[in-house]
């Protein structure tokens, strides 16, 4: 197979350029597949099955001494939830597989196992089978996930339209802190107890949004969904590519919570910057028809008692992304996670 890229290392591409090296051979024939928060095929009874499969790695993912075996195995679950919710569906089974290394201790397996099960139990799915090997030092756990979506409730990431609206489902920004405050505990010693705990719960156990995500695939105005994983410049830059639109991300809009404002010791605009680049977020970001944003507002509000966040619009024209703040554009600094080149 002739490849158009010459690079020595991997490290020269992006995280694109690499899934693009295996996507570029896909057989589209099978339903939708790659590009996705899960593939879509036909299942059982005119229902689409969803299939989402992501790894967590130590070092990558996790530093060992940073987080509870418990909440490890809550957090490998829910970050594949998160991708059933940001296709509308309902989870149905998981995979689990394993690489361990020999000097962890059975009590620490134990730990993580009851965090994973305790969440797949709280959404009503069982483990369905996996693999187990022993690895070198790393821990390293893979989920594959599968659930289901009635055919008009599924959400693309291409369904965008411009005109539409975007918002997400909650304040964003605070599982990175969370991240830093872990990372350098003695530079945010000005946090209170509360504050610091919040933001690294965000982190450590986000809540997979899958009843918000079921509700809103019911709204037809609801046209686009995807899960906040890599943060909502990257994610935005998803929805836009794939929808052909471009995007503008109102920075002054953004939902920011008060432990997160702490965090950044009340400096607005460097917080909205922090916010927008974020990461592991693990909320929802969608795209919904300008004309029945208010209904849709007022109803969520109802369902979750919590708003339903507008913080940007779809724009007709290149998918290129713009971050706005008191009505004009700025350009944001490059902090945007990464786990290859920036793109
Ligand atoms: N090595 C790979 N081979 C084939 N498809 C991949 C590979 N890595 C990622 N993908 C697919 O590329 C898309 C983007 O991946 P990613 O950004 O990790 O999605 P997500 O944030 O939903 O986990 C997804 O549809 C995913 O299934
Ligand atoms: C030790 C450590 N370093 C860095 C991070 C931050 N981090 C790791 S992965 C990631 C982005 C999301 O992960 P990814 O594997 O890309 O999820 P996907 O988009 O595939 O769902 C972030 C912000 C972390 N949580 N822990
Ligand atoms: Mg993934």
């Amino acid at each position: 197979m002739a490849d158009s890229l010459n690079p020595k290392n991997i490290n020269e591409l992006s995280e694109e350029q690499i899934i693009n090296l295996f996507a570029e051979s896909r057989h589209r024939d099978h339903g939708i597949g790659i590009g996705d928060d899960c593939s879509v095929t036909d299942g059982p009874n005119g229902v689409k099955q969803l299939v989402s499969t992501d790894l967590v790695i130590e070092q990558v993912h996790f530093r060992r001494e940073d987080i509870s075996p418990r909440a490890l195995g809550s957090k490998a679950l829910a970050v594949n939830l998160s991708d059933i919710a940001a296709m509308g569906g309902i989870p149905k089974g998981f995979y689990l597989s394993l690489a361990l290394p020999k000097d962890l201790s059975a009590h620490w397996l134990t730990r993580f196992r009851d965090g994973l099960l305790v969440l797949a139990q709280r959404h009503n799915i069982s483990l369905l089978g996996g693999d187990t090997t022993r690895s070198q030092n790393d821990i390293v756990i893979s989920i594959t996930i599968t659930g289901t979506v009635k055919p008009k409730h599924l959400k693309l990431r291409s369904m965008a339209e411009p005109g539409d609206v975007l918002c997400v489902t909650g304040s964003l920004g605070d599982s990175a802190a969370g991240f830093k405050v872990l990372s350098h505990p003695d530079r945010y010693s000005y946090l209170s107890d509360a504050n610091r705990k919040q933001l690294v719960e965000h982190h450590q156990e986000p809540k997979p949004e899958v009843a918000k995500g079921k509700w809103l695939a019911q709204m037809e105005a609801v046209h686009a969904m995807i899960d906040l994983s890599d943060g909502l410049i990257r994610d935005s830059r998803h929805i836009a590519s794939q929808s052909r639109c471009g995007v503008d991300i109102t920075l002054d809009r953004l939902p920011l919570s008060a432990p997160f404002k702490a965090f950044h010791r009340a400096q607005i605009e460097q917080a909205q910057d922090f916010a927008a680049a974020g990461g592991e977020d693990y909320k929802l970001l969608l795209a919904i028809a300008a004309d029945d944003l208010e209904e849709i507002q007022k109803k969520f509000k109802q369902k979750f008692n919590t708003p339903l966040h507008q913080i940007g619009t779809m724009k007709k024209g290149e998918p290129q992304l713009r971050t706005l703040r008191d009505g004009a554009p700025i350009k944001l600094e490059e902090q945007q996670f990464k786990h290859f080149k920036g793109s």
